[in-house]
């Protein structure tokens, strides 16, 4: 029997989606973004310093085809990558109109969105008065701060002091399809934040609305606030089953590692493993060595959307993808035979782009385990088909 592994770089687009230009960060259209296209020029440029140094460094991710993928997907040339493939590689567009992670997410495992989001489109004043009232009747408060689109970090900058004080919490937004309440861990309350989203929860499922984020953060005015590792997404469920419910239908064990629990409301998943990027990689080392014949683990790395991208911080991306890298050298020295490791994201997030929010991409799929090839431009629900095919699971 085979196992598979499935694994979601967080935001690393390599540019090129069709439908880009209805796609914005704020007033400016997404057209052109290339995520690992444009850390690789800027570290080209030696404009990626802070940390590392010179051209972007990702051997194992491009002998498995980053660099041809960005180049099919985008006709960009990523400096410093190319190389020969000596994996199977392709470039995926995505038909949900979504550039979140749970669109991205679901059409990967063969389901695309089939409804329109509800975002909220007004960046200032941007709820409507009875999810306000929502909010402060079942916090017990008499009002919230925030009420915009916003950074996460900068808003805490701004409102954690008040919020302290006045106890209100900090609800924002983004071009996603999110309410997302920000609260001190101590002066608020952790589990009270987390009753307060999991509470609202239905009703903004209801108006279509993708999640609702808690972000516990923690410290003081002086000494400056720090977003903690407890943020939870309370995120509508898939409306039908995927890859993972084809999995586990089939009698196979399915791993979750990441974020991967909470973007399926567990839907088909045996296990789970959280913590930050770096636990999280143990956790997947370790399951390639454990992990029972014929199952499927299925990982997603989030800090290079949650750390970089969004903070639009080139340096600190690259690094990222580096470090990954690394790692990813040592898990394809533990593949097994009959094993597949397939690499993707979700959407693009590119930090050298205005505004803060996720980009229009393609994604890159590179596959160790399953010889040399091209698989040229494939849909996003393409990649829950390969996968299952090696599992030899039906679709249905
Ligand atoms: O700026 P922070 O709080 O990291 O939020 C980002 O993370 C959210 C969900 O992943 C996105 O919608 C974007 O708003
Ligand atoms: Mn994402
Ligand atoms: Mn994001």
């Amino acid at each position: 029997m085979a196992r598979a592994f499935l694994v979601v770089m967080d935001s690393v687009g390599i540019g090129g989606a069709p439908d880009v230009a209805a796609y914005f960060n704020g007033d400016i259209p997404d057209t052109g973004a290339n995520t690992v296209g444009h850390i690789a020029q800027q570290c080209a440029r030696g404009l990626a310093s802070v940390e590392r140094e010179g051209p972007l460094k990702v051997p194992h991710l491009d002998g498995l085809g980053l660099g041809r993928a960005v180049q099919l997907a985008s006709g960009a040339v990523a400096p410093g990558l190319g190389r020969e493939p000596k994996g199977v590689w392709g470039a995926a567009t995505e038909t949900s109109t979504g550039k979140d992670t749970p669109s991205g997410h679901w059409e990967l495992a063969g389901l695309p969105v089939p409804w329109t989001w509800h975002h909220f489109t007004q960046t200032t004043k941007s709820f409507p008065p009875e999810l306000i009232q929502r909010v402060c009747d079942l916090a017990k408060v008499d009002g919230i701060l925030g009420n915009c689109h916003a950074s996460g970090t900068e808003i805490v900058a701004e409102f954690g002091e008040e919020h302290m004080r006045t106890g209100k919490p900090i609800c924002y937004t983004s071009a996603d399809s999110v309410f997302q309440i920000a609260a001190h861990e101590d002066s608020f309350g952790l589990q009270r934040l987390m009753d307060l989203c999991a509470d609202l929860a239905p009703f903004l499922h209801r108006m279509k609305v993708g999640r609702v984020i808690a972000r516990p953060f923690r410290g003081t005015e002086s000494a400056g606030f720090k977003r903690t590792g407890n943020r939870r997404d309370f995120a509508i469920a898939p409306p039908g089953p995927v890859l993972t419910n084809w999995v586990q239908d089939a009698g196979r064990r399915v791993y979750a590692v990441g974020k991967i629990g909470d973007i399926f409301s567990m839907q088909g998943i045996d296990q789970v493993f959280k913590g930050s990027d770096a636990e999280l990689m143990v956790h997947l080392q370790s399951l390639l060595d454990t992990a029972e014949e014929g199952s499927l683990t299925f990982a997603n790395f989030v800090e290079f959307d949650s750390l970089y991208g969004h903070r639009r911080d080139v340096s600190g991306y690259a690094c990222a993808l580096e470090w990954f890298d690394v790692c990813l050298g040592r898990m394809l020295a533990r593949l097994q035979a009959g094993d597949m490791l397939l690499i993707t994201a979700d959407h693009g997030n590119d930090p050298t782009w205005r505004g803060t929010d996720h980009t229009r991409e393609r994604v890159p799929v590179l596959i160790a385990g399953k010889g040399v090839g091209q698989l040229g431009h494939i849909g996003f629900r393409d990649v829950a088909a390969l996968v299952a095919q090696h599992l030899d699971v039906p679709v249905p």
